[in-house]
């Protein structure tokens, strides 16, 4: 689809609307357009003193009409394009929704969250300006002065003369040449601009509180100052230039008018024309005046709405870099898990996050991963989820392939608990039964109960129903892990992945939580990943994962007697809780 074939297409799909509400505003022109013609003939009667009391009624009478007419039909018309035009909102808000939803981690890691929101506030916005202004406006401008011309020609103006007045808006095209893309140019820069303040300051408020704890609040507010800067040195250039621009046509309307009196002036000496025709031409270039002002303005919203056009489509045309096979298949349960000579490496990156990765994840059993900061152990887990993509023939469930699964199949079948579990500013209750809205309470106590959060939630004042976030309560890091971990347990999958999900929670609560897992997970394939041994002593399998290579594995008490990093590892982290 091209750029403006995302406009074309909602128009073409909503033509009769849009033709029936262009007819209407080419009704009001017409009405419009006939004003002058009327008061130049009133001014002629005027003239050759033959008004008569129920002439100038009738007269009044007609002007009155005119306006009731013109009011409700370019009022009806004006209001279809915008309703019309809110659509197009809805419905390109609603798919560009969706298509954040497709789009894969990487995309969002190369993306801050304030050029996403832009997308919603004000390139959609400016779009929909686009169009609504833009079908008004234009329909308005081109029928307001194809109908003064008509008139014009029937209240006996000399075709000469119209011409002849009409020659200094002759300019307007090569106007539009030049000014536009220069326009459009900035405009993009102020867009750009407005997306990287609106980043930082999303940036700035969510670290505040480290802003304030390391008392950098002057850097905080220089760094925030000179993007602010920046928009207003952009904005002024645009301003500048589009300002430079719409004040040229007015001057050139009245350049016209100049001419016409003039010319018309001295034709209305030698009586060649009518001092009505002469009144009405006046009044028609007036009246022209305001459509040469609005193909200004249209082609100015146009050239500001051309970048976010642009920047929507690319959007809504990027395509997921993890996406389903044409025929992918669904997972029924998670058995077997194979990993075969992994390798991986993140885009754009030389270094691999892991390499040569051997592993069988038999079904049932719990795996353990250990391993310093950054030695690979998510990688291993995004993999699995398929939030990145592994490389073909490396990554088996059940014997097939994982790329070959459906991804919503692959994703449900697995409950992932992550470290930094986020919780949604609505109530407990809801942040569990996340996956299913619809468990009934006693599934969310007890999955809270298995989670140790239990007796904590119950000492809140709305118990399950409290509310948590910007409107409600702050949980500290432990609980929200625990919450977290209790959203993962409700989902009663086949297979548990906690991401080094209890790392805020203390030695005796992991303890207490890991035996209970243990009691009640029969059955279900687990990996535990952890920096506490702690945490997967007691699985049936330990991986060591150092630099993205596994460098040891076995029991508990194998790895142990091997005497390499996990048992020193081990021996160091029992001292230090000795040491507590
Ligand atoms: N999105 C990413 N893009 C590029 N590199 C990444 C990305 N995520 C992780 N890495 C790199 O991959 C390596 C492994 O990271 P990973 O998050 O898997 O480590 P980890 O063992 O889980 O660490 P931690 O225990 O701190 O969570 C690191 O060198 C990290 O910098």
């Amino acid at each position: 689809m091209s750029k403006k074939g995302l406009l074309r297409g909602y128009v073409l799909s909503h033509w009769p609307n849009y033709l029936l509400a262009i007819l209407l505003i080419i009704a009001s022109n017409i009405g419009q357009a006939s004003l002058p013609r009327i008061l130049g003939s009133f001014t002629d009667q005027l003239m050759q003193n033959t008004l008569q009391m129920q002439t100038v009624i009738r007269y009044s009478l007609s002007l009155l009409a005119i306006a009731i007419a013109y009011n409700l039909l370019f009022g009806s018309g004006q209001f279809m394009i915008m309703k019309l035009g809110r659509r197009f909102e809805f419905i390109t808000r609603e798919r560009i929704f969706r298509k954040f939803s497709e789009l894969s981690e990487y995309y969002f890691s190369k993306q801050g969250n304030g050029k996403l929101l832009s997308y919603f506030m004000n390139d959609v916005t400016s779009v929909r300006e686009a169009i609504s202004n833009g079908v008004t406006m234009t329909t308005n401008a081109t029928f307001l002065l194809l109908s003064c011309i008509v008139m014009m020609l029937l209240s006996g103006i000399p075709l000469t003369l119209i011409l002849i007045s009409i020659v200094p808006l002759l300019a307007i095209p090569f106007l539009v040449v030049f000014f536009g893309p220069r326009i459009r140019k900035r405009s993009r820069d102020v867009q750009e601009a407005l997306a990287t303040m609106t980043e930082s300051a999303e940036e700035q408020l969510g670290g505040i509180r480290v802003i304030k704890t390391f008392a950098i609040e002057d850097n905080a507010r220089s760094r925030f100052g000179a993007t602010v800067d920046d928009i207003k040195h952009k904005q002024l250039r645009l301003v500048r230039l589009s300002s430079l621009f719409q004040a040229t046509l007015p001057f050139l309307g009245a350049l016209s008018l100049v001419v016409s009196l003039l010319v018309g002036g001295i034709l209305t000496m030698q009586h060649s024309i009518t001092l009505g025709s002469f009144v009405a031409l006046t009044l028609y270039l007036r009246m022209i005046m305001g459509p040469l002002q609005q193909i200004g303005n249209v082609i100015n919203t146009m050239q500001r709405s051309g970048a976010s056009l642009e920047r929507v489509h690319d959007l809504l045309s990027e395509v997921p870099d993890v996406r389903e096979i044409s025929e992918a298949e669904a997972l029924q349960q998670v058995q077997d898990i194979t990993i075969q000579n992994l390798t991986f490496h993140y885009p754009g990156s030389a270094a691999p996050a892991l390499k040569h990765i051997q592993l069988q994840i038999k079904a049932g059993r719990t795996v353990g991963i250990v391993g310093k900061t950054g030695s690979g152990k998510s990688t291993l887990v995004k993999l699995l989820l398929r939030t990145y993509e592994p490389p073909q023939g490396t990554i088996f469930i059940n014997g097939t392939d994982i790329r070959e699964l459906s991804l919503d199949s692959l994703r449900s079948q697995i409950a992932y608990v992550p470290q930094d579990g986020f919780l949604f500013s609505t109530t407990i209750r809801d942040n569990i039964a996340f996956s299913n809205r619809e468990a009934p309470l006693g599934d969310v106590e007890d999955s809270a109960k298995q989670a140790m959060i239990y007796e904590n939630i119950v000492r809140f004042p709305d118990r399950f129903d409290t509310l948590l976030g910007e409107r409600g309560l702050t949980l500290s890091g432990g609980q929200r892990q625990r919450t977290s971990l209790a959203r993962g347990l409700i989902k009663q999958a086949r297979m548990l992945i906690l991401d080094d999900s209890m790392s805020a929670v203390d030695a005796v609560t992991e303890t207490g939580i890991l035996g209970s897992l243990r009691k009640l997970g029969k059955g279900k394939t687990t990996l535990i990943i952890s920096h506490r041994i702690s945490a997967v002593r007691h699985a049936d399998h330990i991986i060591v994962l150092d630099e993205g290579q596994i460098t040891e594995q076995g029991t508990h008490a194998e790895l142990m007697a091997a005497k390499g990093l996990y048992a020193a590892t081990y021996r160091l982290q029992e001292e230090g809780l000795h040491h507590v």
